[in-house]
């Protein structure tokens, strides 16, 4: 959002006149004063945030994540909840009220959130009547005695006061009681009794200048929306509200423009028109406040003071007599409450009225924060943004000195409110820093307005007077001619009169055409300022749009990257799934390979046995059959006739050496059986013969006897064994020295 304190172009405020100030005494400034005022807290089941620790102090207390910080704030005075609406008036009503009646401008405005009491501290109820209705009583208590007659003094609807002469003065009252004669026989008398059934104390300003007749104006406005509306405008047609345009009078003084301004000449009158503009102000229900103020308004008092003069004898205040008139202006401010949306849970019109609240009330703000930097940093001056709201721009002559401002904070210490009372807070340390141009009242000379009435040029030569001439007789025409002469000095220094006051006239116009001419210097100074700094926030928009755009082309940049990387990501992970399936696959395969060789070497195992179990049986079947050999060949041998030395040759042959070595089993199914290698031994085993060539070369022919015989047979038995075997065995001879020891039997038998 468009903030004006955020604004880094900082034009020069442009000079204020100070025509308005008296001089001498501008240099002097006074604090806005700040007062404090807390509603009664209601709810004994929640606790307070604010204590009150002296009529000048109180502390806010605020506990977050079990840490307490106490904050001091110091105020000119600080209301308890109990304290009674008179005690407020006496303490800042009076005093307002007293420098109204002596000529000084003022201006006092209640600011708090929703719900925390200022439009009750400043106009209360029939029973507890506040600040307005307080010091209208005392006004009138004042004054009594010493008031103009009505009619006397008359706006010019330009800001300021004219006065008319007691006749024309009369004359309207006269016409005006005719009026209400006639209103009161219809029956349409107002009947607006609420505050004029509260009592009245009879407070009073004792000094007050005697010689002084008092006139008493009342306005009242609001401001809704950023809109301004006469709360006293006449509506009883229909008409609905008009909005009215805030204007700068020739002192640079802001007014509304066409507002109503009535002249009251009793408290019943005045508060006939403060119930009257209560009646049409914008008040709504909302969360937490049944009677929410959705606008700021504004009670102005205005008090005119005549000097008394010498009447003629026939009681008529001479025309063009120039009277000293001293005005004075006290606006009452009920400003609307900040609230937080979350809080009130408003909704259409409600919201739109508190967002428009909510920011005039900021708008207040930084206007008075850039007051007080401009006031503090004197190498620093900033531009004050006034003109951002309607509230600050007809407030903007107070806070550059006018009058005195004062400002009550209302607070509600319930500890819900706490945050908000922080920034109320803060606030009112602002506002109580800035200091305030004092001035002295100042009177404005005004001469008796007359009604003219244009004469005609034949009706102006009938007022010269007649001369007659005789001109029979000299002396009669010299006495005529003295006559014409005399006539026509008088007409002479009455022309010099005229010449005089058109002079002065003309002085003044001219006076006023260079205030004017000043005026819209000062203006367009400012809308040439505003050029600036509009020209500059479009070249910022401008330079943030391209950015914008860039960004926006560069994220569409990473977003097509993105997709890029998607579509890569998306086909890596398809190629990982596929190789993840793959290795799934193989890993069942594999678990199946190992399951079926588990089976496999289970069953081969299990022939294993078997076949180890009948080779067995064999190989101890024919152990027995070598042995029955043996056995016999023993006996043959015992039989024959050997030599003790071819006996003992025979005994100590060694036996076979595949008895004594570890055989090495070669099983294969019969069907398949089919030697591809043997060894040489075999071979050569199988050339020279079988069991015949073993016995040939262990038994050499030479030595053949008996016995041969007995070998063959054994041998023929062996044959018909292996015949009956299916298997083929053979025994390999595992001994290292085969080789060496070609004496050795040999290794292998099939
Ligand atoms: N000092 C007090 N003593 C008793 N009652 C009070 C006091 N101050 C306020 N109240 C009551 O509290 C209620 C709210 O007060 P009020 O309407 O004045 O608040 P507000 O600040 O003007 O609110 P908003 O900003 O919404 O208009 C009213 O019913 C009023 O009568």
């Amino acid at each position: 959002m468009f903030t004006p304190s955020k604004y880094k172009y900082t034009p020069k405020t442009p000079k204020r006149r100070i025509t308005t100030l008296s001089s001498g005494s501008d240099v002097e400034k006074d604090p806005v004063k700040v007062y404090s005022r807390l509603i009664p807290h209601n709810n004994v089941d929640s606790n307070t945030c604010i204590e009150i620790m002296s009529t000048q102090e109180l502390c806010i207390s605020n506990e977050s994540k079990g840490i307490r910080k106490n904050t001091f704030y110091k105020f000119k005075h600080i209301f308890p909840s109990h304290s009674t609406q008179k005690e407020v008036f006496d303490h800042i009503g009076y005093p307002v009220i007293e420098d109204l009646l002596n000529g000084k401008n003022g201006l006092l405005f209640a600011y708090g959130v929703t719900g925390s009491g200022k439009t009750y501290t400043l106009t209360g109820d029939k029973n507890n009547p506040g600040i307005i209705p307080r010091s209208i009583n005392t006004i009138f208590n004042s004054i009594e005695g010493m008031q103009t007659n009505k009619y006397l003094i008359k706006t010019d609807k330009l800001n300021s006061f004219e006065v008319q002469s007691e006749d024309e003065a009369n004359k309207e009252q006269m016409l005006e009681n005719k009026m209400s004669m006639k209103i009161s026989k219809k029956g349409k008398k107002a009947d607006n009794l609420e505050f004029s059934l509260f009592h009245n104390d009879g407070t009073k300003i004792s000094n007050l200048n005697t010689s002084r007749q008092y006139a008493v104006f009342i306005s009242y406005i609001e401001i809704y929306n950023n809109n301004v509306y006469d709360l006293l405008d006449d509506c009883s047609t229909g008409k609905i509200l008009q909005n009215k345009i805030l204007r700068e009078d020739l002192n640079h003084n802001m007014y509304v423009n066409g507002v109503v301004e009535i002249e009251v000449k009793s408290a019943q009158e005045a508060f006939d028109l403060l119930v009257t503009g209560q009646k049409k102000k914008k008040i709504a229900y909302t969360n937490l406040n049944s009677e929410s103020s959705r606008s700021h308004s504004v009670f102005n008092l205005r008090i005119v003071q005549l000097e008394n003069i010498n009447n003629s004898n026939d009681g008529v205040t001479p025309v063009d007599q120039e009277r000293n008139i001293v005005v004075s202006n006290l606006s009452l401010t009920d400003l609307a409450g900040s609230e937080r949306s979350n809080r009130t849970q408003n909704t259409g019109a409600r919201l739109k009225e508190a967002s428009s609240i909510n920011n005039s009330l900021m708008t207040l703000r930084t206007c008075l924060e850039i007051l007080r930097e401009n006031q503090l940093n004197k190498g620093s001056i900033k531009l004050v943004p006034y003109r951002d709201s309607r509230l600050t721009h007809l407030f903007k002559n107070y806070f550059e000195g006018v009058g005195s401002v004062q400002m009550i904070v209302c607070v509600n210490p319930a500890i819900d409110n706490l945050e908000e009372n922080l920034h109320v807070m803060k606030f009112a340390e602002i506002t109580q820093d800035i200091k305030i141009l004092r001035t002295e009242p100042k009177s404005i000379q005004k001469s008796v307005r007359k009604v003219i009435v244009k004469k005609s040029p034949i009706k102006a030569t009938q007022d010269f007077p007649v001369f007659k001439f005789d001109l029979n007789n000299v002396d009669n025409c010299g006495t005529a001619i003295n006559n014409v002469l005399k006539a026509l000095s008088d007409d002479n220094s009455k022309t010099k009169d005229l010449d005089t006051k058109i002079f002065n006239k003309s002085k003044e116009l001219r006076k006023c055409l260079v205030d004017v001419f000043e005026e819209n210097l000062h203006t367009s100074t400012e809308i040439n300022n505003y050029k600036i700094l509009l020209q500059r926030q479009k070249n910022k928009t401008r330079n943030l749009e391209t950015k914008i755009m860039q960004l926006d082309a560069e994220r569409k940049k990473i977003l097509q990257t993105n997709k890029e990387f998607e579509t890569i990501i998306q086909t890596i992970q398809n190629r990982v799934d596929e190789k993840q399936c793959k290795i799934n696959q193989n890993i069942l395969e594999k678990t199946n390979d190992k399951e079926k060789m588990a089976l496999g070497t289970d069953k081969m195992k299990q022939e294993l046995d078997k076949k180890l179990k009948q080779q067995r049986n064999i190989l101890s079947h024919s152990l027995l059959i070598k042995e029955a050999v043996l056995n016999n060949v023993r006996k043959a041998l015992e039989t024959e006739n050997f030599s003790d030395h071819e006996k003992l040759e025979l005994m100590n042959t060694s036996p076979p050496s595949c008895l004594y070595t570890t055989p090495q089993i070669i099983i294969t199914p019969p069907d398949e059986y089919v030697p591809r290698r043997r060894s040489r031994s075999v071979d050569e085993i199988r050339e020279k013969g079988t069991v015949e060539s073993f016995l040939e070369t262990t038994y050499p022919s030479s030595r053949k006897r008996k016995s041969n015989l007995v070998l063959e047979d054994v041998s023929n038995k062996h044959r018909a064994l292996t015949k009956k075997t299916e298997i083929g065995i053979v025994l390999i001879n595992n001994s290292p020295n085969k080789t060496k020891n070609p004496n050795k039997v040999p290794s292998q038998v099939e």
